[in-house]
């Protein structure tokens, strides 16, 4: 932890203002592989530029969560990555302060009030010759920057004690990690357990978060339509490989090329992630019996629950139209973003 707070002193007397420094982030063949046996990830590419807010999405066991951790440099043991990850066009190791990561469960203490929260928590983490105005100007800051001024004397709360919502609480969690104020922002599934309106408001928070010139990565289970369009890119995956990288409005045009157009009224969330989950097939299955079984008074049109074809007929049709059409430019991009940077002090 000393080195950590030395880094985080060096970069605050260099940095005054180090909202105000960009990072640009990009992977390019990004392979995964555990215990230097089976790979997860398979030659993923991608970027997020300061501002922007990416989602990483698919089904469960994907490798989100791992695509968030190879990026954020916290990878276990057993776990092998090659390929090319660039903060502003230099391959270098992420220091702290510089990233700040969300785990999907944030423990907090439930008897304390929002305002201690994170005043404890920033006198744990900021250097400990932080004037005591610094401290109170950081720590409002973060609450402002997360909107729970009007919380700020509610307690957090436990099963035997009333306190905040969960969204709330995760809000309180990303304060937290503003303090160090980092330029980049990774979090693991930040909506997951939580209603619509809820997820709605911490996705907004992290998207407001985005103006002041942070870089932010979040994975991400089954947002609603208007979760999603929060998003500006989109890293969709599938069993580690890549369906589609890129803006979230050029998702549904690449799936209409690829012959997989999202009805109208429907979630494009739901939409993308019924054609690339593989559980599906296995439902399918199942509903093929419970279809050959005789009916009684239920009418199921099985139209309805099964309009699609194979997934797996539908992941390969995409993963190709992706590797064809689309990758080719996500990696010029990349180059051009990191020759770009290069020149610039990060
Ligand atoms: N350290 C590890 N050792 C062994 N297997 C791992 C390790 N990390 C990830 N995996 C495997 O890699 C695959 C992807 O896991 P990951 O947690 O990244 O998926 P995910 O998309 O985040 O899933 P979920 O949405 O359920 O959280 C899974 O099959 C998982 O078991």
């Amino acid at each position: 932890m000393g080195d950590d707070w030395r880094e985080l002193k060096r970069m605050d007397e260099e940095q005054p203002d180090s909202d105000t420094v960009h990072a640009r982030l990009s992977w390019k063949n990004l392979s995964v592989y555990v215990n230097n046996e089976s790979q997860i990830l398979h030659d993923l590419c991608g970027y997020v530029e300061p501002g922007r807010v990416c989602a990483i999405m698919g089904p469960s066991g994907c490798g989100k969560s791992t695509l968030l951790d190879c990026l954020a440099g916290r990878t276990s043991k057993n776990i092998t990555v090659t390929g090319d990850i660039r903060v502003n066009g230099r391959k270098q190791k992420i220091s702290y302060g510089t990233a700040a990561y969300l785990p999907q469960e944030c423990d907090l203490l439930g008897t304390l009030t929002v305002s201690e929260t994170i005043y404890y928590s920033a006198k744990l983490r900021l250097p400990s010759n932080t004037s005591a105005k610094d401290l109170q100007r950081i720590v409002k800051d973060a609450i402002e920057q997360v909107g729970l001024q009007d919380s700020v004397y509610t307690p957090i709360g436990n099963w035997h004690q009333r306190g905040l919502s969960g969204g709330e609480k995760r809000r309180v969690s990303i304060a937290i990690a503003l303090l160090t104020r980092p330029r980049l922002l990774f979090l693991d599934e930040p909506t997951s357990g939580l209603d619509s309106a809820s997820s709605f408001h911490v996705v907004s928070t992290l998207r407001n978060l985005g103006r002041f010139g942070r870089t932010i990565l979040c994975s991400i289970h089954q947002p609603s339509s208007e979760v999603f369009r929060l998003f500006e890119t989109v890293c969709l995956l599938t069993t580690g490989r890549q369906v589609y990288f890129g803006n979230q409005p050029g998702a549904l045009k690449f799936f209409e090329r690829a012959g997989f157009p999202c009805p109208t009224l429907q979630n494009p969330a739901d939409h993308y992630l019924h054609c690339i989950n593989s559980d599906f097939d296995t439902v399918k299955k199942s509903l093929k019996t419970v279809y050959s079984l005789p009916r009684h008074d239920v009418d199921l049109e099985e139209d309805i629950y099964l309009p699609m074809p194979n997934v797996s007929d539908v992941v390969q049709t995409l993963t190709g139209a992706y590797e064809s059409n689309e990758k080719p430019a996500v990696v010029a991009h990349i180059e051009e973003i990191n020759k770009q940077v290069s020149g610039f002090r990060r």
